[in-house]
């Protein structure tokens, strides 16, 4: 069985992946090396088999005698630990999660269902690099992937409403940390059914301006009752990181645009907004087709392209039911409703969708990437 070294397997991501690795059977198919950076020579998780002592993380040696590597460390430790890797000679399959490599030449961003073909051709040419995408882009495609297949997106505007999880388990924490600041505040109001709504509102606004440093370490300011407009680096020129990563990541997922001969990217921007959500990214999207389809065969088209994707009716009830963040997450099932031609014409399509941005975001594409290796 192939030595398959795990890093960052007890972070949030590194757990999700654990969790869907078990429920899977992937451990049948491997001899599993848990590494750490905090705790070498700790004990290994059950699903350890020979070796049953945490390694270091950092030890190159050590990570070298592994076939495979899957890393849901964090990019930081990407930019220290690949180079050192790869200039020691080793030639293996590196799974990662992290950013970091994405969008380099020498790497692939994986979400199978969507870019098996590309994957495929990949290996083929002996590429050993594999990278999960942005969770954003990954859910979007998972729930899109069959208008793109057909040629029928010419553009994409997504508008993003992405979950605390986004910027990892503490800023989850602060989040329900302040919910929890402001709703004290407030609770000897609520309790009188007598108190004035505007007094509520006032203490509410209050005590999110005078929440302490400590309770807006992660985020900087308020999520709790509020929003921020922005995610990721500011790139200068007006887009965020995350803004640019829409169309950079999905153009490279699918094959085309710049490094693919005789492709045209499309284009696909938008804004990302951070909402107070626990694990789930949602998007709005207006869609430009290529040409006018008629509505019941892009909703064939959308939920016929894979196994996790399904049309939710667009009407009031399935929408509130079937189309939240509280419907969708711990699933990997990708919702899209809300489809319907727009004002502007029989060639503009709406479109929401939601993801779990652990499973589809993050996880589940390593996961069936170390899959794709183990069966070549
Ligand atoms: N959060 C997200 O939504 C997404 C994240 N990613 C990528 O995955 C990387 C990892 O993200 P994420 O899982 O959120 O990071 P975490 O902060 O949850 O975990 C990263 C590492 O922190 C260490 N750690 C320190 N204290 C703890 C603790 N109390 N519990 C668990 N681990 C702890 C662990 O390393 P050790 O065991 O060595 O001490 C762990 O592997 C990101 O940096 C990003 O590159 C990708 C897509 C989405
Ligand atoms: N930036 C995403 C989470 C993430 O980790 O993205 P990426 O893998 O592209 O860095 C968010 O904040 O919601």
């Amino acid at each position: 069985m192939k030595l398959v070294g795990l890093v960052g397997w007890r972070g949030m991501v590194g757990s999700v992946l654990m969790q869907r690795m078990q429920e899977e059977g992937d451990f049948d198919h491997i001899e599993p090396v848990f590494f750490t950076t905090s705790n070498p020579g700790g004990a290994a998780p059950k699903m350890a088999k020979n070796e049953t002592t945490l390694k270091s993380a950092l030890d190159i040696a050590e990570l070298a005698k592994c076939e495979i590597i899957i890393s849901c460390q964090g990019g930081d430790y990407t930019t220290e630990v690949f180079p050192q890797l790869r200039a020691a000679g080793w030639n293996g399959y590196w799974i990662d999660a992290a950013s970091t490599l994405r969008m380099n030449d020498d790497a692939v961003i994986v979400l199978d269902p969507v870019n098996q073909a590309v994957i495929k051709n990949a290996m083929a040419r002996g590429v050993k690099n594999y990278i999960g995408g942005n969770c954003t882009v990954s859910c979007m495609l998972i729930g899109l992937g069959g208008l793109f297949e057909q040629g029928l997106v010419e553009w994409m505007s997504s508008m993003t409403y992405q979950a605390a999880s986004g910027g990892g388990a503490q800023h989850m924490r602060e989040l329900l940390t302040q919910f929890g600041t402001i709703n004290g505040t407030v609770r000897p109001l609520l309790d009188n059914p007598a108190s004035a709504i505007l007094e509520i509102d006032r203490t509410v606004l209050a005590t999110q301006h005078g929440l302490s440093p400590e309770e807006t370490k992660q985020f900087g300011v308020p999520l709790a009752g509020n929003l921020i407009p922005w995610i990721d680096k500011d790139l200068g020129n007006g887009q965020s990181k995350e803004e640019w990563k829409a169309g950079a990541e999905t153009n490279k997922i699918l094959g085309r645009g710049a490094g693919f001969a005789g492709t045209q990217p499309i284009p696909v921007d938008g804004l990302c907004v951070r909402i107070g959500a626990m694990r789930c990214h949602s998007q709005a999207l207006t869609i430009k087709l290529t040409r006018d389809v008629p509505l019941d065969e892009i909703e064939d088209i959308i939920g016929s392209h894979n196994a996790w994707v399904k049309v939710v009716p667009n009407t009031r009830e399935a929408s509130m039911r079937e189309l939240s963040p509280a419907a969708v997450s711990g699933a990997l099932g990708i919702p899209v409703g809300r489809l319907r031609k727009m004002a502007m014409g029989n060639d503009y399509l709406s479109a929401f969708t939601v993801g779990d941005q652990l499973l589809w975001g993050a996880a589940e594409p390593l996961r069936r990437m170390l899959r794709i290796v183990l069966d070549r």
